[in-house]
C-alpha cells in the first residue's frame, strides 16, 4: 500500500473508541495497512503520541492508541485532558472511507467542524451501547402546540445559511443525544450559522412561524438542557468561533459565542492571561454555552462567578431583535445590569451569540498538593488551615472520597499517588513567585502532617504532574460514566454537613446501588453526589428522590449548584426557590418570549 495524500479526520466530542473505533459500515472487512496516527497531544508542546496507528480499509478506519484504553469512551473529559480535538492526519489509500470527504490538508482546530458531512456512516455510540430511550417516552412531558418544521421553512433557512441546514439523519441522531446519553429529541433540522446576524434572521422566523428552537454549544451539559425534547430546531453556535478582540492590559476578551474555552485559554495564555473559569470539559464546552448555564468548575474558589467576570453580552431575542452589550467596562451602573438575566438562563431568555469577559493575569506559579485525609472532619479542618497559611495563593480545593479514588483505578487505571486513605483532597496555589508560594505549602504541609490532619501528601510543580494529579479529581466524571447508569445530583449545602448525605445514603440504598460516592468543589460548599447502578431503575430512583432533594432543602441548601436545571432538574427548582420567585421567572420569561419558542421544556417547571 503506497502513501497517500494526508487526510484531515475529525471525530465529535462524544465519539466512542471501542478496543478499535471502527468507522466504517463493514467492520468485517480486512484491513489494509496500519499507518502512523498523530495524535495531538494537549498541552500543544506535548510530543505526539507513539505508538498510535490506524487501520485502514476500503470501508473502515480503526484507530489504537495508547492514549485511549480497550473500551474506551470518548467522553468531554477526555479530549480536554489528552487531545483538543482528535484530529487525526491520516494517510489513507485511495477509496478509503475518509478519503475526499473532508478536503485536503490540515486544518486550524478552530475550524474543526462538530459533525461534517464526512462521517456518514460513522457511529458516536459505543460498540454494544444500548440505544438512548426518547425523552418523551421515558418522561411524563407533553408537546406543547409548535408549528412542525415545513419545507418551505427548511428553505427559508438554506436561504439564510446556504450549506447550513442539516437534515441528515446520522448527523441529527448525534446532535439530539446529551453526552451522558441520559435524553433524546427527535429534531430533524440543525442549523449551523455564523454570524449574530443568521441567528436573529432564524429567530424572526421561527417567531414568526411559531417554531420552537433548541440552541445547542458543545453539548457537554449535565442536565439535559442542550438537546431537543421533542423536534425543537437545534440552533448550533460551533461556528460562532472566532475571537473578536482580546486587550493585554485590561484582560478583557471579546468573542464569538461558540469558541471553545480551551483554545480561548490558549489564545489568553500566549498574551500572559488565563481564562478565569476552568472545567473538566474545556476541549469541547463553548463559551455561550459556559455563560448560558452560568458554569462554575475548578477556578470559581479563586475568580468567582461568571456573574462577575462577564462583563457584556450581545444576545439575539426569542423575536430576533439582537440586544447589543459587549461592555468592557469594569463597572457600570447605569440601570438594570441585564446581562445577569442571561446568565445561567440555559437558553430559555435570549440566544447568547458574543461574550465579553474579563481575563486574570497568567499566575507564575503553580502548585498542586495531592493529600490523604483520615476522615471528613480533617477534610474540613485542613480547608480552614489552609485558607489561613496560604491565603491568597489559594487557588483551588476539591475533594474526593476513597470510593472515587477506586473507581478512577478501576475504569481508567489512574493510580492513587499517596498513601490509600478515607479521603483525598487536591489543593493548588496559583502566586507571582515560586519561592514564596513553594515556601508557604512547605510549611503549611508540614504542619498539617505533624497534626495528623493529613495521612499523606504529594506535590507538584512540573506541569505534566500538575496535570496527572488534576486528573485523578477531573476525571471523576468519566470513571463513573463507565460504571454504569449514573444518578447525579449536584448540591450547595453548609461545609460542616456537606458529606452527611453520602453514608446516609449509602444506608438507605443498600445493594440497590453500585456504588454511592462523593466529591467535588469543598472550597465552594459544592458536593457532587453521585449514584450509580447496573441500570436506570424507576424503583432506585424512586428511593433517591425526592429524598436528596428535601435532605438539601431541609439545610437550606441548593438543588443544583452549577449544572443548572435544564429538562432533567426543572422541576425541582421549588425546593430552592419561593413561589412568589418562580412566578417573577415566569413573568420574565412571558416578557422576553412570549410564545415560549426558546428552549422549551427547560429550567422552569412544566405547570400542573
Ligand atoms: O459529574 C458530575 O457530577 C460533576 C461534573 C463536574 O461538575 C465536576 O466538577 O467534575
Ligand atoms: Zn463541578
Amino acid at each position: 500500500m503506497g502513501p497517500t495524500s494526508p487526510q484531515d479526520l475529525y471525530l465529535p466530542p462524544r465519539t466512542a473508541l471501542g478496543p478499535l473505533l471502527s468507522l466504517g459500515t463493514s467492520p468485517g472487512t480486512p484491513p489494509l495497512g496500519l499507518l502512523p496516527l498523530l495524535v495531538p497531544t494537549s498541552p500543544p508542546e506535548a510530543p505526539p503520541c507513539p505508538g498510535s496507528h490506524v487501520r485502514v480499509s476500503p470501508c473502515a478506519v480503526e484507530l489504537q492508541s495508547p492514549l485511549f484504553a480497550p473500551g474506551d469512551a470518548m467522553l468531554p473529559w477526555r479530549v480536554s485532558r489528552w487531545a483538543m480535538q482528535l484530529s487525526l492526519q491520516v494517510a489513507c489509500p485511495p477509496g478509503a472511507l475518509v478519503a475526499g470527504k473532508s478536503g485536503a490538508g490540515a486544518r486550524s482546530p478552530s475550524m474543526l467542524v462538530p459533525w461534517p458531512p464526512s462521517l456518514r456512516g460513522s457511529s458516536s455510540l459505543p460498540t454494544g451501547a444500548p440505544e438512548v430511550a426518547l425523552t418523551a417516552e421515558r418522561y411524563p412531558v407533553q408537546r406543547l402546540p409548535f408549528s412542525e418544521v415545513t419545507e418551505e421553512d427548511l428553505a427559508a433557512f438554506e436561504h439564510m445559511l446556504p450549506g447550513r441546514v442539516i437534515t441528515d439523519p446520522e448527523v441529527l441522531a448525534a446532535v439530539n443525544v446529551d453526552w451522558l446519553r441520559s435524553v433524546r429529541g427527535c429534531s430533524r433540522v440543525l442549523l449551523r450559522p455564523r454570524t449574530t446576524e443568521e441567528v436573529s434572521r432564524i429567530l424572526r422566523h421561527c417567531h414568526q412561524r411559531n417554531l420552537a428552537v433548541s440552541p445547542q454549544g458543545g453539548n457537554t451539559g449535565m442536565v439535559g438542557g442542550s438537546v431537543p425534547v421533542f423536534d425543537e430546531i437545534i440552533l448550533s453556535t460551533a461556528l460562532m468561533n472566532r475571537i473578536l478582540s482580546f486587550h493585554d492590559v485590561s484582560g478583557t476578551l471579546v468573542c464569538q459565542a461558540g469558541c471553545v474555552l480551551e483554545q480561548l485559554g490558549r489564545h489568553v495564555e500566549e498574551r500572559g492571561f488565563i481564562m478565569p473559569l476552568d472545567l473538566g470539559a474545556k476541549g469541547s464546552c463553548h463559551i455561550g454555552g459556559n455563560v448560558a448555564t452560568n458554569a462554575g468548575g475548578l477556578r470559581f474558589l479563586r475568580y468567582g462567578s461568571l456573574r462577575g467576570t462577564v462583563l457584556g453580552l450581545e444576545v439575539v431575542l426569542a423575536d430576533g431583535s439582537v440586544l447589543s452589550g459587549l461592555s468592557s467596562l469594569r463597572k457600570d451602573n447605569t440601570g438594570y445590569d441585564l446581562k445577569q438575566l442571561f446568565i445561567g438562563s440555559e437558553g430559555t431568555l435570549g440566544v447568547v451569540t458574543a461574550v465579553s469577559i474579563a481575563c486574570v493575569p497568567r499566575p507564575q506559579a503553580v502548585n498542586v498538593a495531592f493529600l490523604g485525609c483520615p476522615g471528613f472532619q480533617e477534610v474540613l479542618q485542613t480547608f480552614r488551615f489552609c485558607k489561613a497559611q496560604l491565603g491568597e495563593i489559594l487557588s483551588a480545593f476539591e475533594f474526593l472520597d476513597a470510593e472515587c479514588m477506586q473507581l478512577v483505578g478501576r475504569h481508567l487505571g489512574l493510580s492513587c499517588p499517596v498513601r490509600g486513605s478515607p479521603f483525598y483532597v487536591l489543593v493548588e496555589t496559583a502566586g507571582s513567585s515560586v519561592a514564596h508560594d513553594s515556601e508557604k505549602l512547605t510549611a503549611f504541609l508540614e504542619q498539617a502532617l505533624s497534626s495528623g490532619l493529613l495521612t499523606d501528601g504529594t506535590v507538584a510543580t512540573e506541569q505534566r504532574r500538575v496535570q496527572a494529579l488534576w486528573a485523578l479529581r477531573e476525571r471523576i466524571t468519566e470513571a463513573l460514566s463507565r460504571d454504569g447508569y449514573v444518578y447525579k445530583y449536584d448540591l450547595s449545602l453548609p461545609l460542616e454537613q456537606l458529606y452527611h448525605l453520602v453514608p446516609d445514603l449509602r444506608a438507605r440504598l443498600g445493594p440497590r446501588a453500585r456504588h454511592v460516592v462523593g466529591y467535588g468543589h469543598l472550597g465552594d460548599g459544592n458536593l457532587h453526589l453521585n449514584v450509580t447502578a447496573e441500570a436506570y431503575s424507576a424503583e432506585l430512583c424512586a428511593a433517591l428522590e425526592p429524598y436528596v432533594y428535601e435532605w438539601t432543602a431541609a439545610r437550606r441548601g441548593s438543588v443544583s449548584a452549577e449544572h443548572g436545571l435544564g429538562f432533567r432538574k426543572k422541576d425541582v427548582i421549588g425546593y430552592s426557590k419561593p413561589p412568589a420567585a418562580l412566578e417573577l421567572m415566569r413573568q420574565l420569561k412571558g416578557l422576553l418570549d412570549p410564545k415560549g419558542i426558546l428552549n422549551p421544556y427547560k429550567t422552569l417547571p412544566t405547570r400542573a
